[in-house]
């Protein structure tokens, strides 16, 4: 497997196809699904040359925690379902990797188990209409050592998948569940996810009187609302939109990212997800002024092919291809990367 799109091929044969269509699905007719990937077909690079480009340092630092390479683990749900190492096996590369796994809401293994595994995680939360629920998990992830918490917003009542509805894939099989929503922790009944479409900005001052820990908002896409995250003393932003399984037609991370930092300018980090599959798509994606990225399905796709080390090699080929790119383009830090390098084509 020499690429993400490799390990891909190579996960769609492991996989029972109702699996597989959970992770690989999205909303509607998949529109935005499609337009994540195919969006990179129209940036084009314009590289620099001769600039002495020696040894690449691809580190980066966000919200003050030093990582490898500017690539995290986006938060995604159910990794037993992929293959039994589950998320421990997933918190066990991005270690290795140097970088942050964003450990789901709907993960299949406890909070504290991954953070034995010494990764620096951050937790991703749906804010449930029990709020007293709430703040239990919250205090519960915090103590497991939790480094921000990544607060989905795009998410007020779930997307419609219809291969999930074709396949009847409604629940988790028997003997998977998810772990953290336990209550009392640990060891009561896993609660159901709860959506909440009354969320409002309000939820920021709530959060902010149970909590210490970094606030991200994962799920924005309109300048408006950065500008607002910013306002309200949010500490980043996730350009996001979901892997495409909330709003069909939504606009793509990529395409909606270089608005957002024109808004925000340096008030917070900006990142963004969706569709990343190669080294150059980091590359764009940094140029245009993302801190970092993150990649989901392409995890899971290593996940269902050889566990933690799937993970593993996923993440070395995006470092790899990164690095490659970066010489190719005369970078020799994250920080020598510009929108100069970027032309956009066919719009
Ligand atoms: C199977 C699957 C499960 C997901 N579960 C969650 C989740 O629990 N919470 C969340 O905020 N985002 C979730 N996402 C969205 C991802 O965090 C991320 O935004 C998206 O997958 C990025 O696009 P990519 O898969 O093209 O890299 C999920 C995505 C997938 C594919
Ligand atoms: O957020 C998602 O995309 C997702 O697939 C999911 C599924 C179950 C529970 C939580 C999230």
């Amino acid at each position: 497997m020499f690429s993400l799109p490799d390990v891909a091929a190579a996960a769609a044969g492991r996989l029972a196809a109702a699996h597989y269509d959970f992770f690989a699905g999205g909303a509607d007719d998949e529109r935005t699904l499609r337009a994540n990937t195919d969006a990179f077909d129209r940036y084009r690079l314009r590289p620099r040359v001769l600039r002495g480009v020696g040894e690449r340092d691809l580190t980066v630092t966000v919200l003050g925690q030093s990582l490898s390479m500017p690539v995290l683990i986006a938060p995604t749900a159910f990794h037993r379902l992929a293959h039994p190492d589950g998320e421990v096996g997933t918190a066990r590369a991005a270690a290795a990797a140097g970088t942050v796994l964003v450990l789901s809401m709907a993960a299949t293994q406890p909070v504290e188990q991954v953070a034995a595994t010494g990764v620096r995680f951050w937790f991703q939360l749906y804010v449930q209409p029990d709020r007293a629920f709430t703040e239990r998990l919250v205090r519960r992830v915090a103590a497991a050592g939790c480094g921000a918490l990544v607060v989905t917003v795009d998410s007020p009542v779930f997307g419609r998948r219809r291969r999930d509805l074709r396949n009847g894939f409604l629940d988790l099989p028997a003997g998977l569940a998810c772990e953290n929503l336990r209550d009392p922790a640990g060891s009561g009944p896993p609660r159901a996810i709860g959506w909440e479409p009354g969320l409002n900005w309000d939820v920021l001052d709530w959060l902010r009187g149970i909590t210490s820990l970094p606030i991200v908002l994962k799920g924005i896409l309109h300048p408006a609302d950065a500008v607002r995250a910013a306002e309200r003393g949010v500490d980043a932003i996730i350009v996001s939109n979901h892997g495409g399984r909330q709003l069909d037609a939504a606009v793509t991370g990529i395409d909606a990212l270089p608005a957002v930092v024109d808004a925000v300018g340096d008030r917070l980090p900006v990142l963004v997800d969706g569709g990343i599959r190669r080294g150059t798509d980091v590359l764009t994606a940094l140029a245009l002024g993302a801190s970092a990225v993150a990649v989901g399905r392409p995890v899971l796709w290593g996940l269902a092919v050889a566990g933690a080390d799937g993970v593993r090699q996923v993440l070395e080929l995006l470092r790899d291809e990164l690095d490659r790119a970066m010489a190719l383009c005369g970078a020799d830090r994250v920080a020598a990367l510009g929108p100069d390098l970027v032309e956009t084509v066919g719009r």
